[in-house]
């Protein structure tokens, strides 16, 4: 037996950081939102007792450190399942660029094995699971849009921003989660407002969504990483409503309204950098 699933990146319209936590974390509060760029997940069902891994991006790991291969372990090991499966990942999200992938992934083969092991579990035990995998899995259990906080595993859902475009750019680096939140000063830090941006996303007021975007852990990365910063500005420049990094980066992702424009950055962007996406925020829920 065989299933299909998609697993979508997600941005970070707001990202703030509290303070670190005795266990090594940070305390956060973030709006996560589910774009629709995605990777495709395979599951096929093994007799054979193993996981087997078959991802399309050289880079990504097939083994045991696979995010993916993690979340088929984790139901394995609670539901004492002696049957295997083999995992096909067709990357199309950027590797190591603040999007999620490897998270998303991860959920999509919960979301999955738990129908083609028929486990019963809710996606609230699913989440939980998800966590025990990395911060931003149980947000990727349920996709849509949400606030994010604890360490980013405890999810109170929100309604979807209102519909616009997302360009997202990456420039050739891929940035380390844990070396960003390490660099990161809390003596000097400029909060978003997160109550602000929960009250314009529920509002559907796009405007106010560009005003209130942020996320504090974009000057550690613009630091370690100065092309970043000059993404940004160069989508400022060509004319995006609102623009910000997203996760720790180094992906720079730019809304915009109205079509015509969208062409016009995106067109632009791709005459500098490599990796440039022009998607749709999705921003609801998957089930
Ligand atoms: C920054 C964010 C924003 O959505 O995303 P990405 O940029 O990775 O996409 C997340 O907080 C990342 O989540 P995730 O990538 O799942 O992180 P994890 O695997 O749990 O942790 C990687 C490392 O980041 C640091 N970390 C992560 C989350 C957190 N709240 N505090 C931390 O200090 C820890 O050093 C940890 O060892
Ligand atoms: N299925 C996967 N897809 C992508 N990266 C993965 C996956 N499993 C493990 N990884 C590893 O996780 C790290 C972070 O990847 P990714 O999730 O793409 O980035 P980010 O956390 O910045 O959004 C990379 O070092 C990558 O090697």
């Amino acid at each position: 037996m065989k299933i299909s699933i998609k697993a979508p990146a997600k941005i970070n319209l707001s990202l703030d950081v509290l303070h670190k936590r005795e266990d090594g974390f940070h305390e956060v509060e973030m709006i996560m939102t589910t774009v629709d760029l995605a990777d495709r997940i395979e599951l096929t069902l093994l007799e054979e007792n193993k996981i087997v891994i078959d991802v399309s991006e050289g880079f990504v790991p097939n083994d045991n450190r696979n995010l993916a291969y993690q979340a088929a372990q984790v139901l394995k090991d609670k539901f004492k399942i002696s049957k295997g499966v083999k995992i096909a990942i067709q990357k199309n999200i950027p590797v190591s660029a603040g999007l999620a992938g490897g998270s998303s992934d991860a959920a999509a083969t919960l979301r999955g094995l738990n129908q083609l092991w028929d486990l019963g579990l809710s996606l609230d035990e699913l989440a939980e699971l998800g966590a025990k995998i990395g911060s931003d899995v149980s947000f990727c259990v349920y996709g849509g849009t949400a606030l994010a906080t604890g360490r980013g595993e405890k999810i109170k859902h929100i309604s979807a921003p209102p519909s616009c475009w997302v360009i997202l750019a990456k420039p050739p680096i891929g940035v380390s989660t844990a070396e960003v939140y390490r660099n990161l000063n809390l003596n000097n830090i400029d909060h978003p407002d997160i109550n602000k941006m929960v009250a314009a996303i529920e509002g559907r007021e796009y405007g106010q969504i560009c005003q209130e975007l942020g996320n504090v852990l974009e000057t550690v990365t613009f630091k370690l990483y100065p092309e970043v910063q000059r993404i940004k500005d160069q989508m400022i420049r060509f004319g995006a409503d609102g623009v910000l990094m997203s996760g720790s980066g180094p992906t720079v992702f730019g809304l915009v309204k109205h079509e015509s424009r969208m062409l016009r950055i995106y067109n632009g962007l791709r005459g500098f950098c490599h990796d440039v996406h022009a998607v749709r925020i999705m921003g609801e829920r998957y089930y």
